[in-house]
């Protein structure tokens, strides 16, 4: 199995593909466990996916919504659960465009969330990983908010508390993010051409980002041409 990296001319094409993929995963999951615990990222490049999929034909009742990662501060517009929230449709003053059961991280100083999200996690799901993630790519190479820095960080937790660009953030452990089954990441826009260079490169031989140890062999990539290295 090889990294599967796809490029769109259209952005509208480019996340109507990606979300038939994340689809057909869910509806596997559902078909199989009964369920499916979805785990997503922020940021603006997954945002039209995540619109396009509340269009498809899935039992959104049967659906855990997780995040990959977050932000520690408490102004909400710069929190990746606002992101999920809007795109989806997720909001405590309107109606909800899904029905999916929606986790988020518990806002708070980064130790304590750190260790309360482990625990949400571990109660969704005892045994085991979200069936799919949704990321996207740094421009430095980072994923969910995974750095170099963390990528030998001791591995029995599934969130560990971050740092990217000087804030403080928690994310899922990237072995955890690593054996989640399905993990697609989308990449938007010219700053990620450097990234997206480095985390192909590695197929043959090239050091490893956070990106590409998180994607793996068997990672789905979506780019548009503009992220083309
Ligand atoms: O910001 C976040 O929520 C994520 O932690 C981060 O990893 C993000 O996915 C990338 O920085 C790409 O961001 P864009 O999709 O906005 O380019």
């Amino acid at each position: 199995m090889s990294l599967a990296c796809r490029f769109f001319t259209d952005t509208e094409a480019l996340a109507a593909e990606a979300a038939r993929l994340i689809a057909t995963a869910i509806r596997s999951a559902v078909d199989t466990r009964g369920e499916c615990i979805l785990a997503l990222t922020g940021g603006s490049s997954p945002i039209l996916t995540y619109r396009k999929l509340t269009e498809l034909d899935i039992d959104w009742s049967k659906i855990h919504f997780v995040q990959t990662d977050e932000r520690m501060t408490t102004d909400r517009n710069r929190r990746s659960a606002t992101v999920i929230e809007s795109a989806f449709g997720i909001d405590g003053a309107g109606p909800k465009s899904i029905s999916a059961q929606w986790h988020p991280v518990p806002a708070g100083p980064s130790g304590e969330a750190t260790a309360a999200y482990d625990l949400q996690l571990a109660a969704i799901r005892p045994v085991g990983v979200p069936d799919i993630a949704v990321l996207g790519l740094g421009t430095d190479g980072h994923i969910a908010s995974i750095s170099d820095k963390d990528l030998n960080s001791p591995s029995i937790q599934r969130v560990i508390p971050t740092m990217i660009d000087g804030e403080q953030r928690l994310s899922l452990h990237p072995d955890y993010l690593a054996s989640i089954p399905t993990r697609v990441l989308l990449a938007i826009g010219s700053t990620k051409q450097d990234a997206l260079a480095s985390v192909l490169a590695h197929a043959i031989g090239a050091p490893a980002v956070p990106a590409a140890v998180v994607l793996g062999t068997d990672g789905h990539i979506f780019a548009d041409d503009s992220a083309r290295p």
